[in-house]
């Protein structure tokens, strides 16, 4: 059997300033069971026929009801990707809300944002961990570190 390409996920990571990026949006999955309660970036799998950039910003409306206008990309080691897992690869952007509130519309049950310091002082999803890490070490080394208590 051939071996399939991953599927292709798209998120952002929501920051209050692109330029300095102080807090950063976390969105608390709803479903399924398994991820119930895990945090991750917003956002879902390109569909057939839509850019990459396109279906972030199609997943940020659907899943927080706002409009965003997309900054740098945070590539992966992955042929610029993140890996997720045997069946999922992640492109993940730094971006920013321009027009609404977001809100846990669809796949979430609360949204939280994250003070700079603080990023990682929730339970994110296993293969996000890396990322919030690498996320905070770029923007700035305050923002990767661990909880004090
Ligand atoms: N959206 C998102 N998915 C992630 C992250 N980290 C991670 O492992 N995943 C996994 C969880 C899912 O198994 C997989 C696909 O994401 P998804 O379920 O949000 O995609 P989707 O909204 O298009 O899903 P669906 O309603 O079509 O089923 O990626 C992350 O930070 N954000």
């Amino acid at each position: 059997m051939p071996v399939s390409h991953p599927v292709l996920v798209v998120a952002a990571a929501l920051v209050d300033d692109l330029a300095a990026p102080g807090a950063l949006l976390a969105a608390r999955r709803r479903s399924p069971v398994s991820l119930a309660g895990r945090w991750e970036f917003p956002g879902g799998k390109v569909e057939p026929g839509e850019s990459p950039e396109d279906a972030v910003h199609r997943e940020i409306r659907e899943e927080l009801g706002v409009a965003m206008e997309l900054g740098d990309e945070l590539a992966g080691p992955d042929d610029g990707a993140w890996r997720l897992s045997e069946r999922y690869e992640m492109r993940l952007w730094r971006a920013r809300v321009t027009a609404g509130e977001p809100r846990p519309l669809v796949e979430h049950d609360e949204l939280r944002w994250l003070p700079r310091g603080q990023w990682l002082t929730v339970p994110w999803l296993d293969a996000d961990v890396r990322i919030v890490e690498a996320l905070a070490a770029a923007t700035d080394p305050a923002g990767a570190a661990p909880r004090t208590s």
